[in-house]
């Protein structure tokens, strides 16, 4: 579902990573990790097609994120590091408003929106501005937002942090979930419970990615 073609990223003259390569299957749960600065978000911007490698190729159900990024981001569901969502606005709104990025509307939004805000459990503060919620509950509402437009694929960028345990568990039980039902996830996360709990593991080190297992396992 997602190949990874010998990409190369360089910031400054500093490469972030040389020629990394791996083919991650449709429904699986991949786990990135590695230290602050190993180049996880950087991975995951360009699996969203937010970032261009500098060489090398990245496909996603068979579309090339450098060529045909529009339709890549049809496919995927992206949770960004940082929160992206508008203060002044409710979470239901929020979400709203991002079904409606994707196309969603009428009856599909709204029943969409219900779904994403309970797969999260933040029905009780639905209508609270997104300025009264904490930052575990914003990060949830940022799951949600990716989740509305029924992605094959989730890009993950670290969406437990600042998550307490119950939800952080709750959020791991939907994403084992949602990949028995054959969506593809790439997960980055610091807690290494979670990153055990996915079929394959990569580490980033030194601009290279190691991965435990065999795709498909
Ligand atoms: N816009 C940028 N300009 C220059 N250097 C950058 C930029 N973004 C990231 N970097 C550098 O690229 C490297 C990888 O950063 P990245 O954010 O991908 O790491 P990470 O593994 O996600 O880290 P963390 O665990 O702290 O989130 C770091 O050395 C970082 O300083």
């Amino acid at each position: 579902m997602i190949s990874i073609v010998d990409i190369t990223k360089t910031y400054k003259k500093r490469p972030v990573f040389t020629g990394l390569s791996v083919e991650i299957a449709a429904g699986e749960l991949f786990g990135l990790t590695g230290e602050n600065g190993a180049g996880k978000s950087t991975l995951l911007s360009i699996l969203a097609s937010v970032l261009p490698p500098d060489a090398g190729e990245v496909w996603i159900g068979g579309k090339s994120v450098r060529q045909q990024g529009n339709e890549v981001k049809r496919l995927v569901g992206y949770v960004p590091q940082e929160v992206a969502l508008y203060s002044a606005l409710s979470g239901e709104a929020n979400l709203m408003f991002w079904g409606r990025m994707y196309g969603l509307r009428g009856r599909e939004l709204t029943a969409r929106t219900t779904e994403a805000l309970a797969t999260v459990q933040m029905e009780d503060r639905r209508h609270d501005p997104i300025s009264a919620y904490s930052g575990g509950m914003k990060r949830r509402i940022n799951l949600a937002a990716a989740l509305l437009h029924n992605p094959r694929v989730l890009i993950l960028d670290e969406p437990t942090a600042g998550v307490d345990m119950a939800s952080r568990s709750h959020i791991m039980d939907v994403l084992k979930e949602k990949s028995r039902q054959g969506v593809t996830i790439v997960y980055t996360s610091h807690h290494m419970e979670e990153i055990m709990a996915c079929d394959r593991i990569g580490v980033l080190k030194d601009g290279t990615l190691a991965v435990s297992g065999t795709a498909g396992n």
